[in-house]
């Protein structure tokens, strides 16, 4: 039989203490986890008295995750290499903005077969371009790094409320066992292999957060009604165009074939639509400026093949 895996927790702000409670649940009933969890807290003072110090005791993160219980067995440590040492499961949910330090102060304390996850939705900046956080943690730490990104608000988790989460994870043994560490019954867990992608879908939506909040802010309300963004969204899921277009590629037949076997009758509005804003934006002298629009109207209209999709949405003025 295997050694039960030992996890830590690297944070304990609003997601990691969430994290920190399911895990702690988790392990309790999977023999497969050490009973214990470790979670590392950024010490401070609340109230007068150390963060630590009252998690210990009183099994709640008040500052960070106030109102939820944290189950008994997670164990609050100040001492990140403490934190860390005996770990097998590394669980990294900071702010983008400490990986660096934390990882620095992690070199040379955890054992070499460890692997981690990053929760964390962020980039790095670094000389040679952007970096995911995953690759710095890996870079610094040499070991292999997953990720864990959804539409998950953490008092909502902690609630109970239903969400689902995915976890992109290049092996397929550790997924399933990250899996059994981090599912509940409302929290659901998908794993796929492409984890780069799962990371930076995390780390751009939130451009687009503060995007949205500006418009809130400004009155710019519009977008926000039903025919905005939710109709985005909607088309994009459900819709006939979607459908049709994700038949066109898949089979290489003609959009009208498949408009007239798939739509009895009914007619597509987006293949039309990029025709005639394709004219106007040939008219101004725009084209460049709407990649994605253009390379629709290209596929749909002038036999460009739909394989180029994305090398046409690639190049993009800003790009260059
Ligand atoms: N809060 C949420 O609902 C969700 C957050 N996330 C992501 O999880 C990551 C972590 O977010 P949260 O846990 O919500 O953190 P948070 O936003 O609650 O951040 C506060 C945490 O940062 C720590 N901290 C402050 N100064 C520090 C320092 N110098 N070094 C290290 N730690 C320091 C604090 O002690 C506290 O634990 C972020 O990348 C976030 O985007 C992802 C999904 C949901
Ligand atoms: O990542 C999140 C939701 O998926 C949490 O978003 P905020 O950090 O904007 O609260």
């Amino acid at each position: 039989m295997t050694t039960p895996k030992k996890v830590c927790v690297v944070g304990s702000g609003n997601w990691g203490s969430a994290i920190a409670r399911i895990v702690g649940l988790n392990v309790e009933r999977n023999s497969k986890f050490h009973p214990t969890v470790a979670m590392w807290v950024f010490e401070e003072l609340v109230n007068g008295r150390k963060l630590t110090e009252i998690i210990n005791a009183e099994h709640e993160n008040i500052k960070y995750l106030p109102g939820h219980k944290l189950p008994d067995n997670v164990v609050a440590v100040a001492d990140l290499s403490e934190a860390v040492s005996h770990a097998d499961v590394l669980l990294f949910v900071i702010p983008h903005q400490f990986i660096h330090k934390v990882c620095d102060t992690m070199q040379g304390k955890i054992k070499p077969d460890a692997f981690g996850m990053s929760f964390i939705k962020g980039v790095d900046e670094s000389p040679s371009g952007l970096k995911l956080i995953s690759a710095v943690i890996r870079d610094k730490l040499g070991i292999s790094v997953s990720v864990l990104m959804g539409a998950n608000i953490a008092n909502e988790v902690a609630e109970g409320k239903f969400c689902e989460t995915t976890i992109g994870c290049k092996d397929k043994d550790q997924g399933t066992l990250l899996k059994e560490l981090m599912q509940t019954d409302h929290f659901r867990v998908t794993v796929v292999e492409e984890a780069e992608v799962v990371e930076i879908c995390g780390a751009l939506k939130n451009i687009v957060a503060v995007g949205a909040g500006f418009c809130d802010g400004l009155g710019f309300a519009t977008f926000l009604e039903s025919c905005g963004i939710a109709d985005l969204i909607t088309t994009c899921y459900g819709g006939r165009n979607r459908r049709v277009a994700d038949a066109f590629a898949r089979t290489g037949r003609s959009l009208e074939e498949l408009e007239k076997e798939m739509m009895n009758g009914q007619k597509l509005q987006g293949p039309a639509t990029a025709a005639e804003v394709h004219v106007l934006l040939e008219q101004k002298a725009l084209l460049d400026q709407f990649p994605l629009f253009n390379a629709v109207y290209e596929i749909c209209f002038e036999g460009r093949p739909v394989t180029d999709f994305i090398s046409c949405v690639q190049n993009h003025p800003a790009h260059l």
